[in-house]
């Protein structure tokens, strides 16, 4: 297997869709799977929070996660976890700043895709040189899905990063919605990456349907 190539990757980051069993009422199974049914194009398993699934359960979910977007074709990224990530033998990691160091999880997960956030250039920079596929980039607007989000940076941040000459595919993060997906698609992003525009909908079907037909409207896709 080789690493994804970068016009694959931008792509795969049109519709990100993150969700842990915290982010919704429903099963999460349920939800994901209408998500699927409304185009994303990539998911994120996120067991994160004060009642978080742990051991034995979490990689349960995940692995009935992970079946449900086999059969879609879509790919799994697991956060922060790269040790679920390989027990699974899931698609690729995502880690932030303060996780494990992205250099090191670049070796021990070989050609699987690695997400890493990147909050500037300076961070964006070293992603790409520990070996990331793509950068997370926010919060771009404020979020109330992450507890120690830092402040929201506006779609300026995309379009500073590509002035920069960063060409690293990008996925924007944080309070995007489908009133915003055009802005943040205009700045810079390849993608849109969301928990509540989806997991938070009352019909999620329709709320990924919208999400991508905003990307692709705003995209040179
Ligand atoms: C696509 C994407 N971008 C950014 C993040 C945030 O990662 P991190 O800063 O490590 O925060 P947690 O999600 O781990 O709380 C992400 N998960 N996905
Ligand atoms: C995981 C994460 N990282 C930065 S903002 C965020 C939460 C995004 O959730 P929402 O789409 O509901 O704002
Ligand atoms: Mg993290």
């Amino acid at each position: 297997m080789a690493r994804i190539a970068s016009e694959e990757m931008k792509e795969r980051l049109a519709v990100y869709f993150i969700m842990g069993s915290q982010n919704s009422e429903r099963p999460a199974a349920d939800v994901l799977k209408e998500a699927l049914d409304g185009g994303v194009t990539l998911f994120q398993f996120r067991e994160k929070g004060a009642n978080a699934l742990k051991g034995a359960e979490k990689e349960a979910l995940a692995r009935q996660l992970q079946r449900l977007c086999r059969a879609y074709g879509v790919p799994l990224i697991v956060n922060d976890d790269v040790e679920l990530a390989l027990a699974i033998d899931a698609d690729g990691v995502h880690v932030g700043q303060d996780d494990e160091d992205a250099r090191r999880v670049r070796e021990k997960i070989g050609d699987k895709i690695l997400g890493v956030s990147a909050h500037n250039a300076e961070e964006a920079r070293a992603a790409i040189e520990a070996g990331a596929d793509y950068i997370g980039v926010g919060p771009i607007y404020p979020t109330r899905s992450k507890d120690d989000a830092s402040e929201a940076q506006g779609p300026g941040v995309l379009r500073h990063l590509r002035e920069q000459g960063i060409t690293i595919p990008i996925v924007a993060i944080g309070g995007i919605t489908v009133d915003n997906a055009t802005a943040v698609i205009e700045a810079g992003a390849d993608g849109v990456s969301v928990i509540s525009a989806i997991a938070s909908a009352p019909e999620p079907k329709a709320a990924a349907a919208a999400l991508a037909a905003a990307v692709r409207a705003a995209g040179p896709r």
